[in-house]
């Protein structure tokens, strides 16, 4: 798909949210500053994690404000497979889950597989691994093409040793699909390596109750994504799980309890809020993000501090973070504990006065896509200047000669999002302050974020334009 001038649009009422298959564009019509207030839907992470927690506690859980998109439905269709009961209430955002608790290695060895499908959610598939083998029982765990392709062997190669019975990734290099066969775990020390994913550690930390056994994990090398481990301990200890871990001064965890049925109430995805974040930075806006402090327990709310090196200034709040636009200049960051806002911040630094150098990220190129690479080459349509480096880029601003032409260009750029929602936000941001800014399969933001359009048309108070595919072909 590559209009070579501007196809016939379709205005749709403010609000509209893309399905699947239905539109394969979206352009954001270009405006002036953004200015308003945003709460984004629950963070996805705390839902699967919650969720994991839940199910295998003794008792009922409530859980609110919880995220309804595709990487949750995926863990909770896999759940109901155990037998997890899960009721919902307000569309959806509130969860009653009836846990089963732990380990049930006796009864479920021996029936068919449990099939599960989990599309492409990293948090799914690593939880679901770890708690599955720890719980008992057998699994085959596969998703959509690109899951295939995403490294999960390091958390099998962690469990294989302490788990009696079998357990396998199928797919080359260690991708899933997975496959379980599993009397429970025996309890002994394991060792997980951390460099490529955090959440193979958060996995077997949160598996560990499930096991009903106390478990010692060790770190092996570097671990990524730490703020997302911290989150974990959190969660654990907040559904009656228990974490013993000083990361300054060891490399171990040991982690265990049993998890109680609890009420618990999650936060708005901090991921999702960069965007609108972001959105007032480029813009010469001011967005204030309802429901997010920086006490909360996603690392993503230092995406803000981010920005504010860029020049953007802050005001902080109990219960709400709001960025007012600046001057922008480049940064030289390391964003190894933020990796899911580099796509975001990437956009920002085209609009600053000086090159932009992201680091600590290498880990970025084994999530939805490539990270690094397709980001490189995306935004290098616009005429800017990226280098990619093994660990990140440098992202060279547009110029006021790029920015003249781009304003006055009637040529459409179409921008690929290669499955990735955070592509598609990511550049739904261009079209904020370009014409003629195309992202294609817009509903793929449905894996983390399906009101993500709406959301947006309703701040800035202007419908997008929508493109079908038969247009555009
Ligand atoms: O544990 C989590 O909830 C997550 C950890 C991060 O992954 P990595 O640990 O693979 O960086 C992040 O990118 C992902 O969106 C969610
Ligand atoms: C990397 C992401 O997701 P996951 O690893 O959970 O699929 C993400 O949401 O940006």
């Amino acid at each position: 798909m590559s209009p070579t001038s501007p196809p016939s649009s379709a205005e749709l009422p403010i609000g509209s949210t893309p399905q699947v298959g239905d539109r394969s564009s979206v352009m954001v019509v270009p405006g002036g500053p953004v200015v308003g207030s945003v709460r984004p839907p629950g963070s996805k992470s705390l839902t699967n994690r919650a969720l994991i927690c839940a199910a295998f506690a003794e008792g009922a859980s409530r859980l609110t404000g919880a995220l309804v998109s595709e990487d949750t439905e995926v863990m909770i269709d896999s759940l109901a497979k155990i037998g997890v009961r899960i009721q919902t209430e307000n569309a959806g955002r509130t969860l009653i889950v009836e846990g089963v608790g732990s380990s049930a290695a006796s009864e479920q060895t021996g029936d068919s597989p449990h099939e599960m499908f989990i599309a492409n959610s990293g948090t799914t598939v690593r939880f679901l691994t770890a708690a599955l083998s720890a719980f008992g029982g057998r699994y085959r765990l596969s998703g959509v093409p690109r899951m295939h392709e995403r490294p999960i062997g390091d958390l099998v190669e962690a469990i294989a040793p302490v788990m009696s019975g079998t357990i396998a990734a199928v797919s080359g290099g260690g991708c899933p699909p997975v496959e379980i066969e599993s009397a429970g775990w025996t309890g002994e020390p394991m060792s997980v390596a951390g460099s490529v994913s955090s959440q193979y550690l958060s996995g077997l930390m949160m598996a560990a109750p499930i096991s009903g056994k106390t478990v010692e994990i060790k770190i092996v090398g570097e671990l990524v994504s730490i703020p997302y481990v911290r989150m974990t301990s959190e969660l654990m200890r907040a559904f009656g799980g228990v974490t013993d871990w000083n990361l300054e001064t060891t490399q171990s965890i040991r982690t265990g309890g049993r998890y109680v049925g609890t009420d618990y109430a999650i936060e708005p995805d901090a991921s999702a809020a960069s965007y609108f974040w972001a959105a007032a930075a480029i813009t010469g806006g001011r967005i204030g993000v309802e429901g997010l402090s920086e006490d909360a327990l996603q690392g993503d709310v230092g995406f803000v501090r981010v920005l504010e090196k860029m020049g953007s200034r802050l005001h902080l709040q109990a219960d709400r973070i709001e960025v007012e636009a600046n001057e922008l200049r480049g940064v030289d960051v390391d964003m190894g504990e933020i990796s899911d806002t580099v796509q975001t911040l990437s956009v920002v630094a085209l609009f600053a006065d000086s090159p932009t150098r992201v680091r600590g990220v290498a880990h970025n190129r084994f999530k939805e896509t490539d990270r690094i690479g397709n980001l490189a080459i995306e935004l290098r349509k616009l005429g800017a200047r990226i280098d990619e480096h093994d660990d990140g880029l440098t992202i060279h601003p547009l110029t006021t000669g790029d920015l003249e032409r781009l304003s006055e260009s009637t040529d459409p750029i179409v921008f690929e999002t290669y499955h990735d929602h955070r592509m598609a936000m990511s550049f739904a941001l261009l079209g904020l302050r370009l014409p003629g800014i195309f992202v294609a399969d817009p509903a793929c933001t449905g894996k983390t974020y399906p009101e993500f359009w709406a959301d947006l048309e309703r701040l800035i108070d202007r419908p997008h334009h929508w493109f079908s595919q038969e247009t555009n072909e």
